[in-house]
């Protein structure tokens, strides 16, 4: 039976993949990304292959064009539709496309197939100013939706008082943060993971 792991962010580009990509190495787990939405840079599961080593699922959709994907699905002239949890031995870390509440096809958002998955869901922020906002709106909306959330996992430099205040006033654990890496290596990646707690994340599974 497959044990999911969601990895969604407070937006697009906060490093859900460079974050995905260092728990599926931890976890020595398979990375499945089912919308990938922009085609002709490295894609975010061949980015997790390089990164990691480990297997990855082919995505559901490959969408040409790096927009929001009702709009990239809409451009290839295809809909997204319901994408059940593939059934695969082991843990599976699966990454969103973008932030929460985009929309995948009319008024349906990738919030709404997280809530059918009911998978723990792991908010990926950013630490610099504007992270507040951004982080306790996505909060808002996936449990308002009934998402199980497992906690928030920062990206960027220390801003002590902004981490803080997000845990705290969402009431959701900080699982650790990702400081900027100068090189994005695997051996770099695996190291600052040890910043991450896995434990937690583990115990989610
Ligand atoms: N800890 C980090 N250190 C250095 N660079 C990082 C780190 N995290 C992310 N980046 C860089 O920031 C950029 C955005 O990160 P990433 O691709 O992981 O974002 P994303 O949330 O997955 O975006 P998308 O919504 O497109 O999937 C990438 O160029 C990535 O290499
Ligand atoms: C193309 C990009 N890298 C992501 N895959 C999709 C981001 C969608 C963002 C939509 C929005 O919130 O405006
Ligand atoms: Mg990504």
């Amino acid at each position: 039976m497959t044990t999911a792991l969601v990895i969604t962010g407070t937006d697009t580009g906060v490093g859900k993949t460079v974050f995905s990509a260092g728990l599926t190495l931890a976890l020595q787990a398979c990375y499945w990304k089912p919308v990938q939405a922009g085609l002709d840079e490295e894609t975010d599961r061949e980015t997790v292959a390089r990164l990691t080593g480990c297997p990855t699922l082919p995505e559901a959709y490959r969408l040409r064009t790096p927009a929001s994907p009702h709009l990239a699905a809409a451009l290839d002239g295809v809909e997204i539709g319901p994408m059940p949890l593939p059934d695969l031995p082991g843990s599976l870390v699966i990454e969103g496309a973008g932030g929460a509440l985009v929309p995948l096809a009319g008024r349906r958002l990738f919030a709404d197939q997280m809530a059918e998955w009911q998978a723990p869901v792991i908010v990926v922020a950013r630490t610099r100013l504007g992270t507040i906002n951004h982080s306790l709106l996505t909060i808002e909306a996936l449990r308002s939706r009934r998402v199980p959330m497992l906690g928030v996992a920062f990206v960027g430099a220390e801003v002590r008082d902004s981490q803080d205040t997000i845990c705290r006033v969402a009431d959701l654990p900080s699982l650790g943060r990702l400081p900027p890496l100068t090189a994005l290596t695997r051996p770099a990646l695996a190291e600052a993971f040890g910043a991450i707690d896995l434990d937690t994340i583990r115990g989610a599974l």
